[in-house]
């Protein structure tokens, strides 16, 4: 087992983050929260369990308002609840998604959905839940082009395909949101504009619940996969949170059981995945403090930065390790340098007599004492390289903090992120002393 991965340690750091930090404000007696609840009840939905709350550390989410036990449900929301494509068609836009061709995508109905209710404003049924939904989002793709610069690679070449993505659904789309103009007064050009169906597209994007639906004929044949699950996606993300999540096709409800204890007062998590914080901030546009699957990436420029210019194996090292799939994915973590980064760093640092064992060095062996060290030198100076970067990019975000005001809580979201980064490093640079410390 790898360290610092098991169920002790798990445990430990769910001990360590259940300090102050999980203590929240209670939100229920908020009037959004109210008309909420009370929407949620004509769909049958009770809830005795979970509260909204407003936490120091992670913002809006829920609070347990007894203690959970392991296997407890936490959570069940019937099926009238849940805004799926199925849904949608059943709705005044059935028709109209029917007969456009080619077929809209899943995606396209739900934001169309969104974007068309949240336009009826108070004659939307959807209201209580559109209300509670976030009026901006800080995705890359809503970011100001000078913090995504900011950003460290490779998010911010994602952050910037994300951005074009974007825009390519948006012009892709506009002939469908033609079609509705009859169901509106107003030019559909005002109404599904570029930033409602941004919104829209990161409403989606950051909350909806997987949920595998039948493929419809009248939709093409991307996946069928997201729901929006009102109230249920107020809950936020923990690395260590242990849940099961699923629709039951016998109680027609999107069920959630927690496999881990929950005490009173305390807010309740769900695990997105085992995301990395540079996945979490291009998914969800949110970085999560002491996140056991945060990394720091190394590219390949850096990789080769510090071996000798003179080495005339090298073109050939590199394409070994781009055909085995050595070249991505090279990153320091808690634990010091990762397996893959220390073994593409071994291959490259073989010496030239030695190069004939490169399989040998993909399969984990040691060639030699030799290479050991010199693979763990440049380990560190590559370390060494990335904290002096990671310093001047926090300098850099602080400056820009004092002078751009009205951008201090993108800056704000991006200085977590590299201050996460650099305890990364710090920490890798420790135990990357310890293994040179245990060579012979
Ligand atoms: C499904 S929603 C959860 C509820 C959300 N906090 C709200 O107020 O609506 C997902 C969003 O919550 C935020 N979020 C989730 N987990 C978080 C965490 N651990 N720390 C900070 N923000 C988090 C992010 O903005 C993310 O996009």
């Amino acid at each position: 087992m790898q360290k610092g991965r098991g169920r002790t340690s798990r445990v430990r750091r769910r001990k360590l983050s259940r300090g102050s930090e999980s203590r929240g404000v209670n939100e229920s007696y908020k009037s959004e929260f109210i008309e909420l609840k009370k929407w949620l009840k004509d769909r049958k939905f009770k809830d005795t369990n979970l509260a909204p709350a407003l936490f120091p550390g992670t913002g809006r989410g829920l609070m347990s308002k007894i203690s959970l036990q392991e296997g407890q449900m936490i959570i069940s929301l019937p099926e009238s609840c849940l805004l799926t494509t199925d849904a949608v068609i059943g709705s005044y836009l059935g028709a109209y998604i029917t007969k456009w061709k080619p077929p809209p995508s899943p995606l396209l109905v739900l934001c169309t959905f969104l974007v068309s209710e949240k336009h009826a404003g108070d004659q939307s049924p959807w209201k209580p839940y559109l209300e509670i939904l976030p009026k901006v989002y800080t995705c890359p793709v809503c970011l100001e082009p000078e913090v995504v610069n900011l950003l460290p690679e490779p998010l911010k070449g994602k952050a910037e395909e994300q951005r074009a993505h974007v825009q390519e659904f948006f012009a892709s789309s506009r002939d469908f949101f033609s079609s509705l103009q009859p169901l509106f007064v107003e030019a559909v050009d005002s109404i599904f504009s570029y930033s409602a169906l941004l919104w829209a597209w990161c409403t989606v994007n950051t909350r909806a619940v997987y949920l595998r639906q039948r493929q419809q004929e009248c939709l093409s044949v991307e996946l069928d996969t997201c729901a929006l699950a009102p109230y249920l996606d107020l809950l936020n993300h923990s690395p260590d949170a242990q849940v099961k999540a699923a629709f039951n096709e016998e109680t027609r409800c999107y069920e959630i059981r927690t496999t881990s204890s929950w005490r009173k007062h305390e807010e309740v998590f769900i695990c997105y995945g085992p995301h990395d914080n540079q996945k979490l901030l291009l998914e969800y546009g949110f970085v999560s403090i002491r996140n056991p699957h945060a990394c720091v990436y190394v590219p390949r420029d850096i990789l080769v930065k510090y071996l000798p210019s003179t080495d005339k194996q090298m073109n050939k090292k590199i394409s070994i390790l781009k055909d085995h799939g050595f070249i991505e994915n090279l990153t320091f973590g808690w634990d010091g340098p990762s397996w893959r980064l220390l073994t593409a760093l071994k291959l490259l640092c073989l010496e030239a007599e030695k190069f004939k064992c490169w399989k040998k060095v993909l399969l984990g062996e040691v060639i030699s004492d030799s290479n050991e060290k010199t693979s763990l030198d440049i380990a560190q100076k590559i370390c060494y390289y990335f904290t002096e970067e990671t310093n001047a990019m926090l300098q850099k975000v602080s400056h820009m903090k004092d002078e751009k005001v009205s951008l201090i809580n993108q800056l704000t979201l991006v200085d977590t992120l590299w201050t996460e980064e650099l305890k990364i490093l710090q920490a890798s640079a420790g135990i990357l002393c310890s293994l040179q410390a245990a060579l012979p």
